[in-house]
């Protein structure tokens, strides 16, 4: 900028100048609201740690970024307390975290029944019906998540909506066996409408390949679909031959934390 600033005339300068404090503004507003939002995931995560996880107990560890802030909590409180906890995990990354955090590491071969479950989500609507994988993970959650009859989730406030699809735009994660994915797609596409494109990896090329070796489509769903329940839809996507399992978590949360803007945590239980 420097080199072009002296061969501009004075208009153009300005509007130079006026374009950069703006861009700068607009940055520093753009790191204020993700502090903002961090700081929420990082609130609902320390409640809901400090709030369920009991002394002597096995405990599912979910994942994605929000999860990160819940193995801080849980590394700090076992080390406080001298907390005897078995972490099992549900992703790759779970298990990287409760080994860098010097946690047990457990699986579900020795712990099939977890105390309670910690988890994020991309989106919980008002019935807590979440939308989960958008970080690939939804197969091992589900398995992990079904082990237990406490299921926390833990979310910052962007994450609450009245129906799916009015706050997470990405679709619904369905994780695919990789011969299958273009029938599969086929018969979501023509069943349900909407599209269905297979996830493509950001640093790699070609499809993300789940922790469990399959594709993931995600199922951007026509607002039609809001009409139907949730569960006869995800009944029906289970049974297209080629589908591993489905991002639709449907009466699993017993409980979800989210963290506000202000600095509060509210949390909410399905409707009885
Ligand atoms: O596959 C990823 C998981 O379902 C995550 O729990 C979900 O995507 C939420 O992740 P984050 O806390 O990063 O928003």
């Amino acid at each position: 900028m420097l080199i072009i600033l002296p061969r501009l005339g004075a208009f153009d300068k300005v509007k130079v100048l006026l374009n950069v404090v703006l861009c700068v503004s607009h940055l520093k507003r753009t790191l204020a609201m993700t502090n903002l939002v961090e700081e929420a995931k990082r609130i609902a995560a320390y409640q809901a740690v400090d709030d369920n996880v009991l002394n002597n107990t096995a405990v599912g560890i979910g994942s994605g970024s929000t999860v990160v802030y819940a193995v801080d909590r849980l590394a700090e409180r076992i080390k406080a307390e001298k907390l005897k906890i078995v972490c099992v995990p549900t992703s790759f990354q779970a298990r990287q975290l409760i080994l860098k955090n010097n946690m047990v590491l457990g699986d579900l071969e020795t712990h099939p029944d977890l105390s309670c479950v910690i988890d994020g989500a991309d989106e919980v609507d008002e019935n807590l019906v979440l939308i989960k994988g958008g970080g690939g993970c939804l197969t091992q959650e589900k398995i992990v998540a079904s082990c237990t009859p406490k299921l926390v989730i833990i979310a910052d406030h962007t994450k609450q909506s009245k129906n799916l699809g009015d706050r997470y735009k990405k679709g619904i994660p369905i994780e695919v066996i990789p011969l299958a994915y273009v029938p599969v797609q086929k018969k979501i596409e023509t069943i349900f409408g909407g599209q269905a494109p297979v996830r493509m990896a950001k640093s790699k090329a070609g499809p993300v390949v789940t922790d469990n070796g399959n594709f993931i489509l995600d199922w951007q769903f026509p607002p039609e679909t809001l009409n139907n329940s949730w569960e006869s839809i995800n009944n029906k996507l289970i049974l297209i031959p080629g589908v591993v399992e489905t991002g639709l978590f449907i009466n699993m949360a017993s409980r979800v934390y989210f963290g506000l803007q202000d600095g509060s945590v509210i949390s909410k239980v399905p409707k009885s």
